[in-house]
């Protein structure tokens, strides 16, 4: 009997694997859509990024780390940049920012969309061109506002009635004009976790379209000399798979569009429909390419504003996820391995690893599936269906969910989890006091440390109780 199909028995015996999910041909495979473009596994069974063996990558820098591979990130932004030609792409930071990503990006001519202070200093402090940065946020304070018109950033996207006078004043304290862009809400159910959706009515981003707050919005923005209105920014929510929530959206914020131009006289030049464009994550997850949302979306534009008769205005989008996102994984070292009884006989196997909810906090907050795999040796064991777990004090601190490893896995193995680019690092906490990993940047067989590993002095260096 070959090792799959003994594991395909194995699981059918005594685990339970959700319905989409079977025992792989070989357990040793990548599933290539998962992985960065240059991943791939040695005849040893050691995984190799970047030209960059995960076993060397660990034994120089310690475990666990995220590798991110810079020809798969540049390449992604690339195909978004050449397949939206006519459109402006916006990187969108809050995925994963670092002073290195932000000169990645401005390199393969991208602009950046921040949506904090911290995230501006990293895009200032990279050299980034201010006019190429767009800046967002619900509750931006005063001082992020002053900061942001100071810089001269490109396009501030103005979420509340409170936020537009307050830059109307500050603009008028510093004799300038503060080119807005007004974020609305198109009332859009998207398809996605309720925590990730944001074009539905209940939720607090953006001017309502629907009320009419969008359009009294605009009108504000318009009439106010210190302010330049630029145009409407939509953004339904993330990892999103069905284009007919941006379709939804596009046609009624475009309806707004030409409402403005027909009723104040105004030709907005931008227009902003947001990110959102989903990843896989396991073999479940379908993306569409950038070159077949590009089509897709230029036509409904293109098709809307004819049917308004308006001029197609300038187009951006904000991808984050779906450059960073498989430009990422995360290598682990397990520390052990429980079977653990369930009911009806079944039993599961738990992978502890050395990290957890503090680097990866999405399956706990969103429910959301992950892969992986045995990343520094071939196996011919059996696949067994594993539950990989952190070492937080939480049960809740699940890193994948549900995956097949091979039956032997143990302590000191490494298990590598892809997809981890996008809002992991950048959501990464210090529950329990354990350090954020490093970010290792792999290329042409070398790395790079783009963020240091944390370490406990960096923790205590906080605590004013230390003494001596
Ligand atoms: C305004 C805005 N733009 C862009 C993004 C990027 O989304 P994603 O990373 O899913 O492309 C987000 C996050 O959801 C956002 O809130
Ligand atoms: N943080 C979310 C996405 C929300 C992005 C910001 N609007 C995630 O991990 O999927």
């Amino acid at each position: 009997m070959r090792a799959h199909e003994a594991g395909a028995l194995h699981a059918q015996a005594g685990h339970r694997a959700p319905p989409w999910l079977s025992a792989p041909r070989d357990v040793n495979d990548l599933v290539p859509q998962l992985w960065s473009g240059t991943a791939k596994k040695t005849a040893e069974g050691s995984l190799v990024v970047g030209g960059v063996d995960v076993r060397d990558l660990v034994a120089e820098h310690g475990s666990p780390a995220y590798v991110l591979d810079e020809d798969d990130f540049r390449s992604r932004a690339r195909a978004f940049k050449n397949a939206f030609k006519d459109f402006d792409v916006y990187y969108a930071g809050k995925a994963f920012l670092s002073t290195t990503v932000v000169r990645w990006v401005m390199e393969e001519g991208l602009n950046l969309d921040v949506c904090s202070g911290g995230e501006l200093a990293v895009a200032l402090r990279a050299g980034a061109d201010p006019k190429r940065l767009g800046f967002h946020g619900n509750n931006k304070s005063e001082a992020e506002l002053a900061r942001a018109l100071d810089a001269g950033v490109g396009r501030i996207i103005a979420d509340s009635l409170y936020e537009i006078d307050r830059l109307i004043e500050l603009s008028r304290e510093r004799g300038i004009t503060a080119p807005v862009m007004v974020r609305v809400t198109a009332g859009v159910e998207a398809h996605t976790h309720e925590y990730i959706a944001t074009a539905h009515e209940d939720q607090k981003f953006g001017f309502s379209i629907t009320s009419g707050a969008a359009f009294e919005a605009v009108a504000r923005v318009n009439e106010a000399p210190e302010l330049e209105l630029l145009g409407l920014h939509s953004h339904i929510g993330s990892q999103i798979f069905d284009s007919s929530g941006f379709e939804v959206a596009a046609k009624r914020v475009i309806a707004l569009h030409a409402r403005v131009s027909e009723e104040l006289g105004v030709d907005m030049p931008d227009l902003d429909l947001g990110g959102g464009f989903g990843i896989a994550y396991t073999t479940q997850d379908d993306p569409s390419d950038p070159a077949q949302l590009a089509t897709e979306m230029g036509k409904i534009v293109e098709h809307e504003c004819r049917a308004f008769e308006v001029d197609v205005p300038k187009v951006s989008i904000e991808p984050g996820r779906a450059i960073v996102g498989p430009a990422m994984c995360t290598v682990y070292s397990v520390g052990t391995v429980k079977e653990v009884a369930l009911d009806n006989g079944a039993a599961r196997t738990y992978v502890s690893v050395d990290g957890g909810m503090s680097d990866n906090i999405r399956a706990a907050l969103y429910d959301a599936d992950y892969s992986c795999t045995l990343a520094n040796r071939y196996s011919d064991a059996p696949p067994t269906l594993a539950r990989v777990v952190g070492k937080h004090c939480e049960s809740g601190d699940i890193v994948v969910k549900d995956e097949f490893l091979p039956g032997d896995v143990g302590p000191g193995d490494l298990v590598a989890v892809p997809g981890t680019g996008a809002y992991c690092r950048s959501m990464a906490s210090n529950y329990n006091h354990v350090p954020r990993p490093p970010v290792i940047a792999v290329k042409d067989g070398q790395t790079r440390v783009v963020v240091r590993r944390e370490t406990e002095d960096d923790l205590l260096l906080l605590d004013m109780g230390v003494e001596g």
